[in-house]
């Protein structure tokens, strides 16, 4: 796990990493240039907000598994290009987001009150509080644009200060509004029209680049004060530059700049506007909890482990993660059979959740059932991130059912791979602590507990045929550990399911092949 780090992250962050056996690089002050000269040899890559992982690096990071965002934002990640190449992006979104806020408030504070400028003039020695009257926020509307982490984090602190608190987030439910007592506002004008002040908190997407710009100054009240501590950008820099000089935005709190991280910003000549070099998330306690935990993410995305703040793939809470755990190990079990015991190219796959399973967020297990069933062919290249792009770019077709209801077990699996002449199907539940059970395959019902090595026939159900595999196991010096048969009373045939303590020669196989009775004998390596 080699692990190089391009931008500063916390020293118990970089120790995380090296306890967890991985060898670290730190290299924070690299050019572009030597970036993409070393980046070929890294299995793991850790940024913040500054280092632009795009196509560029991609074609040159031949090696690289993982990209870790120690930090909230991934708009400097191309998350398309990732996930293609199955690169897991993963970051660390709720581990600086009061600090975030508190910059938001401090901003605020600053700017209506003009704390900086104050400062500056006393540390010059001048006693004078001429022309730099504040405003007090209590009785003041705030507009909040973007009602997520941050923004809800700002909204329940400003209520204390007796502000009456607006919102325009259109992805957020009136629940949600209603629950943290902020008004909605259906329209973005509308919130403009009513603001005294505006403070930003969406993410940098197509749809916010320049949200609020020339058109939303005009309409909003004189005098509003703008707040940004998201991202540049989502502020139209230029239409607040004009406001600001035609007097209809009377003072602004950026955190975040044009031109990061060079001090290039148009508004860095204005008095009335406090800048910050993008330390929203630049406290202790921040860089602390952003280190350990993306040091961890990175690791676990390394060992090949589902993460929970993994950007690329559906999302799951911390709590669900762990109970979802059991299913994830079962379901890669189970799609790790289909290419081991047949050869026929997978035309489609049915993926059936019956019980308790039903209720989970399932999509992570089917990931984890594809990336189960493509390994033996693809091998490392099949992840969690690419499982689907890989299913769909062979032509792989994935269907999931639900059912509630299940006889003889509480939660069940069906995993039914579909191609051109044959149908396999294989079931596997989940009990106690995460154990699991293969509880069916093509209609022969077990209760076999994987192992790493199994040994899996079909024979016709007849007398001997037990004996001679048994005998021929011994003599190829493969110990059995456990062995049941799967019998249907309809048919003449049966199977065999062995868990053995060893690999098995490939002779061995042969022989067993050979054995009249044996219609096919497989080694199942899981
Ligand atoms: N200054 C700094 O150091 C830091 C900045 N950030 C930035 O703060 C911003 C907010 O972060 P979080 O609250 O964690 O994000 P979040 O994802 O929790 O919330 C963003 C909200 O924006 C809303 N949204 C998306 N598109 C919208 C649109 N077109 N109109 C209105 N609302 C829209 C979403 O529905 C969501 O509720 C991000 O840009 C992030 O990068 C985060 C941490 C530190
Ligand atoms: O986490 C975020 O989104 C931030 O904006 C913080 O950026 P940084 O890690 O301080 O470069």
């Amino acid at each position: 796990m080699k692990v190089l780090i391009s931008e500063p992250i916390a020293q118990k962050g970089i120790e995380k990493l090296i306890e967890e056996g991985a060898i670290v690089d730190v290299k924070t002050s690299l050019t572009r240039q030597e970036l993409l000269e070393v980046i070929g040899g890294y299995d793991g890559l850790i940024v913040r907000s500054n280092t632009m992982v795009n196509e560029e690096l991609y074609k040159k990071a031949t090696q690289l598994k993982v990209v870790g965002r120690a930090g909230n934002g991934v708009d400097n990640i191309d998350m398309d290009g990732a996930t293609k190449r199955g690169i897991i992006v993963v970051n660390t979104p709720e581990s600086n987001v009061v600090s975030a806020c508190e910059l938001t408030i401090g901003l605020l504070l600053a700017t209506c009150r003009n704390i900086p400028q104050l400062h500056n003039r006393l540390q010059e020695r001048v006693w004078d509080r001429s022309g730099l009257k504040g405003i007090e926020l209590q009785g003041k509307t705030v507009g909040i644009v973007g009602l997520g982490r941050i923004g809800s984090l700002v909204a329940t602190r400003l209520k204390s200060f007796g502000m009456n608190i607006i919102a325009y987030d259109p992805y957020i439910s009136d629940t949600r509004f209603k629950h943290l007592g902020v008004e909605k506002k259906e329209k973005l004008a509308d919130l403009m029209k009513a603001a005294d002040i505006l403070t930003v908190h969406t993410p940098k997407t197509e749809e916010t680049y320049g949200i609020i710009g020339k058109e939303q100054f005009k309409i909003a009240k004189k005098g509003l004060v703008v707040i940004n501590c998201a991202r540049a950008g989502i502020v139209n820099e230029e239409a607040l530059g004009e406001a600001l000089k035609e007097k209809n935005v009377a003072r602004a709190g950026i955190d975040v700049p044009e031109g990061e991280p060079q001090a290039t910003s148009l508004l860095l000549d204005y008095e009335n506007v406090i800048i910050t070099p993008h330390a929203g998330a630049d406290t202790l306690e921040a860089q602390d909890n952003v280190g350990i935990t993306i040091a961890q993410e990175v690791v676990s995305a390394l060992r090949g482990e589902m993460v929970p703040n993994a950007v690329n793939l559906p999302t799951l809470p911390t709590r669900e993660l762990e109970t979802v755990k059991a299913y994830l190990r079962l379901g890669e079990t189970l799609g790790k059979m289909y290419y081991q015991l047949e050869k026929e190219a997978v035309e489609k796959v049915e993926i059936i959740y019956r019980g308790e399973v039903a209720a989970l967020e399932t999509s992570v297990i089917s990931l984890a059932i594809l990336k189960g069933l493509f390994e033996p062919v693809l091998k490392e290249r099949i992840n969690y991130v690419n499982a689907n792009v890989i299913a769909k770019s062979r032509g792989v077709t994935v269907t999931e059912i639900k059912e509630s209801a299940v006889d003889n077990y509480l939660t069940l699996i069906t995993v039914k791979v579909i191609s051109k002449n044959m149908e396999f199907t294989i079931s596997g539940t989940v009990f106690g602590k995460g154990e699991m059970r293969i509880s069916e395959i093509n209609g022969y019902e077990f209760d076999v507990n994987p192992t790493p090595y199994m040994l899996i026939a079909e024979n016709m159900d007849k007398p001997g045929v037990v004996g001679q595999l048994g005998t021929l196991l011994g003599v190829g010096k493969v110990n059995i550990a456990t062995m049941q048969l799967g019998r249907k009373l309809t048919d003449s045939r049966a199977m065999m399911v062995l868990t053995v303590d060893s690999e098995i020669a490939k002779e061995t196989l042969e022989f067993l092949s050979g054995v009249e009775g044996i219609i096919k004998a497989r080694f199942v390596k899981l």
